[in-house]
């Protein structure tokens, strides 16, 4: 039997765009391929709204549009205990809580009934554990040595106990940046690699880019996520 993964994407997700589910399509496409692991769910985080960042909607309106978004995957589900937090989760805790609670839910037959909605809905039917994987684009690995953004016990504990999947990004380059970093290189076979064939560059601050300015976005997300956005006047849409 194959080790089971389930995949973590953790983001602002400010708004969701298609890109950061494909990333879990081309993921277990490429595990299946390799036939090293079993992918068994997929969940979106998405980040507490004291995280901060430049143009992060507030929560609620992150977790309705993931919700739109998401009607359509039979696996990918969304996980709201970090905007729950009472302040941001460093991502090495979110992993941790995840993993924690799906392996003591397979360790315990008896509390499978009340499960929260972020778990892959084959639960009740597994057996064994899990491994929750960090599932993200280049350029968050690459994020990893801007000075005081990641700590290295973090980075050392997200990849020995849990692992990455990286999908490639135009401008980054994954391979070079490991054998650059020390730690990175010691933890390698916990490092997977996947190309994206299809690369599509369309990311969550492009998408606020053109509403602000009044552009369509028809085609670049899910009709429903628009509908969402102009709805709420959200990133400096004109609702009108
Ligand atoms: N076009 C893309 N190709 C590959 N990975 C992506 C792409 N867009 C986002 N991701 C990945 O999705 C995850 C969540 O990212 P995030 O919510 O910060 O999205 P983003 O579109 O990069 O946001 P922003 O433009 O606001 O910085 C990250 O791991 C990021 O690398
Ligand atoms: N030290 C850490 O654990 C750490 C640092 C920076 C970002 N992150 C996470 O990375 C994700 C993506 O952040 P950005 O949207 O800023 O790229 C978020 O979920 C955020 O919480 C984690």
């Amino acid at each position: 039997m194959l080790p089971k993964v389930i995949l973590i994407a953790c983001g602002s997700f400010s708004p969701p765009t298609p890109m950061h589910f494909r990333m879990f399509e081309i993921a277990r496409d490429y595990f299946q391929q390799m036939g090293t692991h079993e992918v068994v769910g997929g969940i979106v985080s998405p980040v507490h709204d004291s995280y901060g960042k430049k143009g992060l909607v507030v929560a609620k309106h992150r977790i309705a549009m993931l919700k739109l978004a998401l009607k359509s995957s039979e696996w990918i589900r969304m996980s709201d205990w970090e905007t729950q937090q009472d302040g941001w989760t460093r991502t090495r805790i979110t992993l941790q809580y995840h993993q924690n609670y799906i392996n003591s839910l397979l360790s315990d037959d008896s509390n499978r009934d009340t499960v929260p909605s972020w778990l892959p809905g084959n639960l009740k039917q597994m057996t064994g554990t899990v491994q929750v994987k960090l599932l993200c684009g280049a350029d968050l690995l690459e994020s990893w040595n801007v000075p005081g953004l990641w700590e290295n016990d973090d980075i050392e504990a997200i990849l020995g106990h849990h692992g990455i999947v990286v999908i490639s990004r135009s401008g980054s380059n994954p391979e070079q940046f490991i054998f650059n970093s020390d730690l990175l290189s010691k933890y390698r076979r916990n490092i997977e690699i996947v190309t994206n064939w299809v690369p599509n560059e369309v990311s969550s601050s492009m998408i606020r880019r053109l509403v602000s300015r009044g552009q369509s976005v028809k085609y670049l997300l899910d009709d429903s996520v628009i509908e969402y956005i102009m709805k709420n006047s959200l990133f400096g849409a004109n609702s009108q």
